[in-house]
């Protein structure tokens, strides 16, 4: 579904990924991991088509998007979650749902994000800023999930949000995965990942040291946080 090959980016001399290749499959949730600096960030701005000194490919579908604009990618399948969430505070939770435009045959109808969020469902009518920090993200990836994305870019979902929200946040990664929906989850909360992926990669100085499925990263989990030093 989303192939990243070789991938290797720079800030003008200096190198910040180092030929990167990684794959996230239909319905499959697959986490990078890594400290501060380690260079996911710069990996979900490539992935994005927001920074352009690269080599290497990206593959969505077996199309190459390597060199798309932002907006191609978002219109070829590639969800962004973004980090505000992107929710529009003067608008119902309806009309924040009714905004993104239809993309593909499997965009979600509003009937089925509230079967798959029902605390959507029951809030349609309320304010996008009186929603909950979990009710907020469920938003933002039902939004995503209205244009018919394929792939899910959740980057640091649970990051300063109380356990209780986290829990949700897990809940609401397995209902786009058990939609098919691939979701790529960036995190820096080795806990949390280990609850909800099927597989981890570790990014470590710009390089993918490890490889791994999520019964191996369960059982090496202190190993990994020391090594990390997440
Ligand atoms: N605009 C920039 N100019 C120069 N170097 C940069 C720039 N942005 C990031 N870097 C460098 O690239 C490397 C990777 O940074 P990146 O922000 O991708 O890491 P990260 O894992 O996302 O960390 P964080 O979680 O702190 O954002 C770091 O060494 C960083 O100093």
């Amino acid at each position: 579904m989303l192939e990243i090959e070789n991938l290797s980016a720079w800030y003008g001399e200096a190198q910040a990924l180092h030929e990167a290749t990684l794959s996230v499959g239909e319905g499959e949730v697959v986490t990078l991991v890594g400290r501060n600096g380690a260079g996911k960030t710069t990996l979900v701005r490539c992935l994005m088509g927001l920074h352009k000194q690269l080599t290497g490919s990206v593959r969505l579908d077996d199309r190459d998007i390597t060199s798309l604009p932002a907006h191609k990618r978002a219109r070829a399948g590639l969800g962004w979650v973004q980090d505000d969430r992107g929710i529009f505070a003067n608008l119902s939770v309806e009309e924040n749902l009714l905004l993104p435009p239809k993309i593909s045959e499997s965009a979600w109808s509003l009937d089925q994000v509230y079967d798959a969020f029902p605390a959507l469902g029951a809030r349609r009518r309320a304010g996008g800023t009186t929603l909950s920090g979990g009710e907020q993200q469920m938003l933002a990836v039902a939004r995503v999930l209205r244009t018919g994305a394929r792939v899910l870019l959740l980057d640091e979902p649970s990051e300063g949000l109380a356990p209780v929200i986290v829990t949700q946040i897990g809940d609401i990664v397995r209902t786009a995965k058990e939609a098919g929906v691939g979701v790529l989850l960036i995190e820096q909360n080795v806990r949390f990942a280990a609850t909800v992926a099927d597989r981890h990669y570790l990014l470590a100085q710009g390089r993918l040291v490890e490889s791994l499925d999520n019964h191996e990263f369960v059982e090496r989990q202190d190993e990994l946080l020391e090594h990390l030093g997440i």
